[in-house]
């Protein structure tokens, strides 16, 4: 396994005070303290070149989980292993098979250099060996279109530039697993798309293991066919995507056009649309079969589809479900 983590919990001490003077100054005397659980008693197994989603409201233990996966976090309690390393431990061949992303990480902390100059600077940081330097710089470059940007200097490159050259930055030591933390958040959808492409065939072809959050379901739908979805610190699904549709979106949609006159189809589900002779049905799930052989059978149909409800809607009833029980 990549990743193996155990029974995790993670409690915060945050201090607290009343408002107010007289608080502030009773604060600074004897302080007060409150307990949050942001992860407790989390258990999950990664194999080697999974693509895995993590998802999970605001404040749920998403970032608390990836620090502590990535060593920035030593957790309150739990067994973690990730590459066969205890991560907290931060031992220096660990730090080079990982890289925690988070947010897009445009390139720029030093504008005078010329992109190439950065990529040298991290590999005498990285202490990566020349030929495997090359190797893995053109790998990258062909990957997000960087040969006509490595010589120009950081500070001249548009924000699209340096967020691509900012990811291959962080990765032209190959690690081996990738956590990304809401990876394309505030980009347009034309660079959401290129990092989304991107972390694919990264992943694709070095076998690279991805831990991934984000709130944007079109990240999610695309790269990740296993979901882990925590709520309030606790795991609440883990799973396939069909899984976790059949799970909280118990129905499916059923697309059809007639060419029949004003055929009544709502007794086979609830109309979602309608636009002329084409209807949109919300259909339960083992209803389905049923419904599309009657339609058939009883109509002239020029075209019928069976759709899954969108990621988005199946996440909206899951955290629905999550926040009334
Ligand atoms: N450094 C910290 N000190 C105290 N509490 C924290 C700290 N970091 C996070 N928390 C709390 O821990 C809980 C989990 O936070 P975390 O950042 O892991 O959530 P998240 O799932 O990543 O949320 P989001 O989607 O909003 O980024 C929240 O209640 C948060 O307020």
């Amino acid at each position: 396994m990549a990743v193996t983590v155990a029974e995790l919990s993670m409690t915060y001490r945050v201090p607290v005070r009343d408002t107010g003077l007289v608080a502030a100054a009773r604060a600074l005397v004897r302080r007060q303290y409150r307990d949050v659980h942001a992860v407790h008693d989390i258990s999950f197994q990664i194999a080697a070149g999974q693509v895995v989603g993590f998802l999970g409201r605001n404040g749920a233990g998403k970032t608390t989980t990836m620090k502590i996966l990535a060593g920035i976090l030593h957790p309150t309690s739990g067994r973690v292993r990730v590459l066969g390393e205890v991560p907290w431990r931060r031992h220096n061949h660990y730090l080079r098979k990982i890289a925690l992303i988070r947010g897009s990480q445009p390139i720029g902390d030093a504008p005078e250099l010329t992109v190439l100059d950065s990529f040298r600077y991290q590999q005498v940081l990285y202490d990566i060996a020349e030929p495997q330097f090359r190797r893995n710089l053109a790998e990258l470059s062909a990957l997000l279109d960087l040969d006509s940007i490595l010589q120009r200097q950081v500070r001249a490159l548009s924000l699209g530039e340096r967020m691509r050259a900012g990811l291959a930055l962080a990765l032209v030591y190959r690690p081996e697993i990738l956590f990304l933390d809401e990876p394309t958040i505030g980009l347009d959808i034309s660079a959401a798309k290129v990092i989304r492409t991107f972390i694919a065939e990264y992943s694709a072809q070095t076998g690279a293991t991805v831990l991934l959050t984000s709130h944007s379901m079109a990240d999610v739908e695309s790269l990740c066919p296993r979901l882990i979805l925590v709520d309030d610190g606790a795991i609440a699904f883990d799973g396939r995507r069909d899984e976790l549709s059949a799970l909280f979106a118990p129905a499916k949609l059923i697309r059809v056009t007639v060419t029949d006159d004003s055929p009544d189809l709502a007794q086979y589900g609830d109309v979602l649309q309608r636009d002329g002779n084409q209807w949109l049905l919300r259909v339960l799930r083992d209803e389905v079969p049923a419904a599309t052989a009657r339609i058939l059978s009883r109509y002239a149909v020029a075209d019928l589809s069976v759709e899954e409800p969108s990621l988005e809607h199946v996440m909206n009833q899951a955290y629905q479900h999550l926040r009334s029980s």
